[in-house]
């Protein structure tokens, strides 16, 4: 059984599980640039208050369908390009294109149990594929490497919800470079849209299984982390993403919203802001109550800086100077976005000869306020 992207034709979100409620952020206002709408979003990313995260949810305004171009992402036929090259394409055809975990390569395909989840070697249960935004413009020239079958044929696709994804993705970088008071266009110009970058498309899969699993905190979808990007868009249909709310030590489910886009920032935006952004920790768990039986797919964009950007706290604000000041991390400098996020992606790869304590910690990102 799938859910794929019919909210009503999957069992509902089990009642009675506490949830953390996101802030639901109207993009059409956004664009309008209508300042509570804009002050809500600000306070949404940087906020340490209970019943925040910095992630918000991109409404797609009243759910009318006409309204639906607003931001104009329609991620059902993604989904479906999911369907064909995860659950339809036998393993041995998916395994031919197998990323390169070793070089921090993330683009290609990924098995169940590859990745790590924690520090004692337990590994996840979803496989998935990365798909770089830079292949989907370049196609049919080849930027960073081939893919399977159904995915080449989805390039079309896949290209318009690259570039809505990147449209959304850049409205928001503008309004938090204005209100990080950076000088005009300069967020903007760490994600250079000329230059290559770890940019790309996730499809992901935990498969449905007929019983309940007992959950252990040995049993995670994926594991505990922080994004390794900028801002990351989130489609899902089934339950499963928990969040650890700053200054908490309680995982939380986020409940999926029909028509809505969960939106996370990553650690590339904590850093350059000096930690006034925030980069939420967060994981998945098996489906809770009777979605466990249906497969949970999970479509994301993760846009990210251009490869050769400089992580560092971006001083050229005021506001970021005097964050770093007040600050007792210390913040990376001398090392690019791609270097960052090719030690991240290696170390979450399962190493016969490494140990999983010290890969884990090799993988960590901004996570408990270390940067
Ligand atoms: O599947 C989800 O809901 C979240 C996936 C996620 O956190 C990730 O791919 O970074
Ligand atoms: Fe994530």
């Amino acid at each position: 059984m799938d859910s794929l992207v019919d909210f009503s034709a999957n069992p509902s979100f089990p009642e009675g599980i506490p949830t953390h409620p996101l802030e639901i952020i109207n993009y059409k206002l956004l664009l309008a640039n209508v300042k509570p709408e804009v002050e809500r979003l600000w306070h949404a990313c940087k906020t340490l208050g209970f019943n925040l995260s910095s992630s918000v949810s991109v409404e797609s305004t009243d759910g009318l369908p006409d309204s639906l171009s607003e931001h104009g992402i329609q991620p059902e036929e993604v989904f479906e390009i999911g369907s064909q090259s995860l659950r339809n394409l036998p393993f041995e055809e998916k395994l031919k294109f197998l990323h390169d975990a070793n070089a921090g390569q993330s683009f290609g395909y990924k098995p169940p149990g590859a990745n790590l989840t924690n520090a004692s070697g337990g590994v996840d249960t979803v496989e998935w594929w990365n798909i770089a935004k830079d292949d989907v413009r370049s196609y049919p020239e080849v930027t960073y490497r081939t893919y399977a079958t159904p995915i080449n044929d989805a390039m079309d696709k896949l290209k318009g919800f690259v570039d809505k994804s990147e449209s959304v993705s850049r409205t928001l970088l503008k309004i938090l470079n204005d209100k990080l008071c950076l000088p005009e266009g300069f967020l903007e110009s760490c994600h250079a849209p000329t230059e290559l970058s770890m940019s790309e498309v996730t499809l992901i899969r935990n498969p449905g299984v007929e019983e309940a699993p007992t959950f252990s905190e040995e049993q995670l979808a994926i594991g505990a982390h922080t994004d390794f990007g900028s801002i990351s868009l989130l489609h899902n249909i089934l339950g499963g993403l928990q969040v650890l709310p700053p200054s908490t030590k309680e995982w939380i489910y986020i409940k999926p919203l029909d028509g809505h886009i969960v939106c996370n920032l990553g650690d590339a935006l904590a850093v350059f802001s000096g930690g006034i952004l925030r980069s939420n920790l967060h994981r998945v768990i098996p489906q809770p109550g009777p979605q466990i039986h249906w497969d949970r797919w999970t479509l994301v964009y993760f846009f990210r800086p251009h490869g050769t950007c400089e992580m560092r706290a971006l001083v050229e604000s005021e506001d970021v100077k005097e964050a770093v000041r007040e600050s007792t991390n210390p913040f990376p400098h001398g090392i690019s976005a791609i270097e960052w996020f090719q030690r991240r992606t290696k170390y979450f790869h399962k190493d016969e000869n490494i140990s999983a304590a010290e890969s884990w910690k090799q993988a960590k990102g901004t996570e408990h306020g270390e940067f």
